[in-house]
């Protein structure tokens, strides 16, 4: 059974006439990459605050690793990796010795610190720059060497603020790719804050979108696109040959047989499949079978920008 790691019930804060965050519910279990995604002022930050104990709640409860994060704040902070958007370090100091400062804080003794803060360092590599001084690291390397800090507690849930923020593209790419393969070796359970719709669609398992402080829908990114495109959240358009005109009936009934397919249409010489499921090769396979001279293949998936410009088209300022 999935464990739930973080806990939120009608999670609620009010600045004076404000309501930052309004009645959150949301699960997040064990191991699972979630993205939190919204627009400017949603309440991503705040709620991330509440989490961490650092802001109370004027009602409802949040609740991590089975504490509730209010009452168990400095529990609750052993437990949790915070990654802010902006890290500060000693910049006179090598990233090691940053690191091995974090260690000892932590409550590690020298040896110990010195030899995981090295194994970190290679972990999100930096090993070739550990003796550099963090003031002359580049941003990308920054990120990396807050999340040796973040890591070197042991945290079993860690939470990021647009972590990729100023990094490149390659930078993004290894940054990502490293965190989503920490979680999945360590079953680090991992709470995503952004608004790079693709950097959080290429990491995480799940995603909330927020607006106003309401979680407006969580799930997978097909079964959004699912709720949202009630014809499936994927296209495949195959272009034959011939018009397939008197054919219509009998090629519409094949492939509306095909696993996950929930629509059929034909247009001149393009048959437009609408599927719950990526199942072009058994369309196309179907189609060849069925004697039709293939020229083109077009394949539209339904992607978190989509569901996002669905969602927030009303809204003033969608990203
Ligand atoms: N300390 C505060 N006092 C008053 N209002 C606040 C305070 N902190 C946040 N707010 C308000 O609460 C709302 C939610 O802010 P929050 O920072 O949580 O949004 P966000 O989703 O993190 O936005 P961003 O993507 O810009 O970081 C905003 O309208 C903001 O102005």
């Amino acid at each position: 059974m999935k464990e739930s790691v973080i806990v939120l019930r009608e999670l609620t804060k009010r600045y004076a006439k404000q309501t930052a965050v309004d009645g959150l519910n949301l699960t997040v279990y064990r191991g699972e990459i979630f993205g939190l995604l919204g627009p400017n002022g949603a309440g991503k930050t705040t709620t991330i605050l509440m989490l961490l104990g650092l802001t109370e709640p004027t009602s409802g409860y949040a609740e991590v690793c089975g504490m509730n994060a209010t009452r168990n704040p400095i529990d609750v902070k052993r437990k949790v990796g915070y990654l802010p958007d902006n890290v500060g370090f000693y910049d006179y100091m090598s990233g090691l010795d940053n690191l091995v400062l974090i260690g000892r804080l932590n409550g590690l003794g020298d040896t110990d610190a010195q030899e995981r803060a090295n194994k970190l360092l290679d972990d999100v590599g930096l090993a070739e720059n550990k003796d550099k001084k963090a003031g002359a690291y580049s941003r990308g390397m920054k990120q990396r060497l807050g999340l040796a800090e973040v890591l070197i507690k042991q945290p079993e849930v860690i939470i990021l603020d647009e972590p990729t923020l100023g990094i490149d593209p390659s930078g993004v790419r290894e940054f990502l790719t490293l965190i989503q393969s920490l979680s999945k070796q360590q079953g680090i359970t991992v709470l995503l804050s952004s608004h790079h719709l693709h950097h959080v669609q290429q990491v995480c398992d799940r995603v909330g979108l927020f607006v106003d402080g309401k979680l407006l829908a969580n799930g997978t990114i097909d079964s959004l696109a699912r709720s949202l495109f009630d014809e499936g959240g994927h296209i495949t358009t195959v272009v034959v040959r011939e018009a397939a005109a008197e054919k219509e009936s009998w090629l519409t009934a094949l492939l509306q047989q095909v696993p996950g397919v929930t629509a059929v249409a034909i247009e001149g010489n393009e048959f437009i499949v609408k599927a719950t499921e990526n199942n072009t090769a058994l369309v196309v396979s179907e189609l060849v079978n069925a004697g039709q001279a293939i020229e083109e293949v077009r394949k539209k998936s339904y992607g978190l920008d989509d569901i996002y410009q669905r969602y927030f088209e009303h809204h003033e300022e969608p990203i």
